[in-house]
């Protein structure tokens, strides 16, 4: 069943009055009675078109500095009368309420008065009351009512007004009330967010935007993002983001933060595959390459400096899925644009997630992001030997690639240079193996390499493993009950450890 309905009377309340003005003239040229409130009615009048105060249809005034406008039976009634209702029609006829066919409104700026830095109380005064009665009392009542909750389907109803004759039909109406739902309890949200603490009870995430993707993690899944990605990136190129995609480029940029200096790492299904800071970026994506050619295919590049051309050239000489920087030289960005799919992004100066989320069993885990990042005042030695200044300069390198490698991993590192990493295994031992056998098969000579662990050791097996190997300096966080015996190891083997006391988990 798809009821046409025609507008005969609307009420127009909005504090944004941008691109009103053509449907305003829709509505009018198609003799649509308007009421409206305070600032929406001058500007609708400017317009030259006749437009009927609430306070007239009310015989009440605006009271409270315009906290009670449209807030009235005559109002209410007039749009949340089912017409099919016997009672209703009567009761309607008895108070003299005229019908309301259509409801366009807005919501105070909440949000935006949030993010400006107001007072509280500017805030309080910018939480709407009539407006989102407005919205649920229209889309409650869908059936009869056309509520336009957002300007941005201003264009859309002016076309079905054309197309419709002045009408709409039940579908169009469902699909307003679902969107006016929408932006109800998006706003509702921000209100809670607004006044909860860290201790509330209530989790609420709401987000506007959906970017719809190919698929999930495989083909087979479905697959969305629900966020903000052109806040963040600006897309110069290439194909279409995937799940997968997403999910390398957080972590790209997890890691990428961890660097002030010029840096450009290789990740790949999360993970750092090669990451290297140097003066020159082009030596520092040559270097990250070396770590692991292999791994490197079809891998996620990210720099913290403007691509230059020299590096462009360099880096097209590889297959890979995405490249991000904070921008491009225009020679640059010709050279790396030269395959179809290379998915080619600038990096804004946009804020992240502060949080991290995770949907567990029948709920969702959240957790503050990893921030900590280390600097020399955060390492305590625990061994006799000390270790060099060049060495601490490796061991934190390390320990910011560490932080942010999937657990259990062991990272070696020398000279800035991601030299090797043992990712997401289930003993940290086989982690240290797994970094060993990759650095020797790439033929690096592990004598002078430092390691780095995301947790306590356990153990002293690993500080012995590492050390036949010619690796003499260590850090990890500590707090095993056995540290003593991976200290005691490192003493009697001319090898130096150094403690974070911050563990770097990443599950
Ligand atoms: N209190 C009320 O009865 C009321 N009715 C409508 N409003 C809001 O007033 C705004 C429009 O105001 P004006 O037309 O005066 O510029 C809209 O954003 C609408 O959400 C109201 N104000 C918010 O609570």
């Amino acid at each position: 069943m798809n009821r046409l309905k025609s507008i005969r009377k609307a009420l127009i309340s909005v504090f944004d009055k941008t691109n009103l003005e053509p449907l305003v003239k829709q509505l009018a040229s198609q003799n649509v009675e308007i009421f409206s409130t305070g600032g929406t009615q001058k500007f609708i009048e400017s317009l030259g078109i006749p437009v009927t105060a609430v306070e007239d249809l009310t015989s009440y005034p605006s009271i409270l500095g315009g906290r009670v406008k449209t807030l009235h039976p005559k109002v209410f009634g007039g749009i949340l009368s089912r017409r099919d209702l016997e009672s209703d029609q009567q009761e309607v006829s008895q108070y003299e309420i005229p019908f309301i066919d259509l409801v366009v409104v807005d919501l105070y700026p909440f949000e935006e008065t949030v993010a400006s830095g107001a007072t509280e109380a500017e805030i309080i005064e910018k939480i709407d009351i009539g407006g989102i009665s407005l919205i649920r009392a229209a889309a409650k009542n869908f059936k009869d009512v056309t509520i336009v909750s957002d300007r941005s389907q201003y264009e859309d109803l002016v076309a079905l007004l054309q197309k419709q004759d002045g009408a709409t039909t039940l579908g169009d109406r469902k699909a307003f009330a679902t969107k006016a739902f929408s932006v109800s309890s998006h706003y509702d949200t921000a209100i809670h967010e607004f006044f909860a603490t860290d201790d509330s009870d209530a989790l609420r995430i709401s987000h506007n935007q959906r970017k719809s993707l190919r698929y999930g993690e495989n083909p087979h899944q479905k697959g969305s993002f629900y966020g903000d990605f052109d806040a963040i990136f600006d897309q110069l190129h290439g194909k279409e983001i995937s799940y997968n995609n997403l999910l390398d480029i957080d972590a790209a940029l997890n890691l990428i933060d961890e660097f002030e200096s010029t840096t450009f790492a290789i990740l790949k299904h999360n993970n750092a595959c090669g990451c290297a800071s140097r003066d020159n970026l082009k030596e520092a994506y040559q270097m990250a390459l070396s770590s692991d050619p292999v791994s490197a295919f079809g891998g996620i590049l990210i720099s913290n400096k403007e691509v230059d051309l020299e590096t462009a050239e360099e880096v097209t000489k590889l297959f890979f899925e995405v490249i991000i920087a904070p921008s491009y030289a225009e020679d640059a960005l010709k050279v790396l644009s030269t395959k179809k799919n290379r998915i080619i992004l600038v990096r804004k100066e946009a804020e992240t997630s502060t949080k991290q989320f995770r949907s567990v069993l029948n709920g969702m885990l959240v957790q503050d992001k990893d921030t900590k990042k280390e600097s020399s005042e955060d390492l305590t030695l625990v061994t006799k030997k000390a270790a060099t200044q060049s060495e601490i300069k490796d061991l934190l390198f390390a320990n910011r690639l560490v932080k942010q490698t999937k657990s259990n991993t062991i990272v070696l590192a020398k000279d800035d240079m991601l030299i090797s990493s043992g990712v997401g295994e289930t003993s940290r031992v086989d982690a240290l193996k797994q970094a060993i056998d990759k650095a020797k098969n790439f033929g690096f000579d592990l004598n002078g390499v430092v390691m780095a662990s995301d947790a306590f050791f356990p153990f002293a097996d690993c500080v012995e493993i590492a050390c036949k190997e010619g690796i003499k300096c260590v850090i990890q966080p500590g707090g095993s009950i056995r540290d003593k015996d991976s200290v005691q190891y490192c003493d009697t083997n001319d090898m130096t450890m150094v403690m974070t006391g911050f563990r770097h988990f990443k599950h």
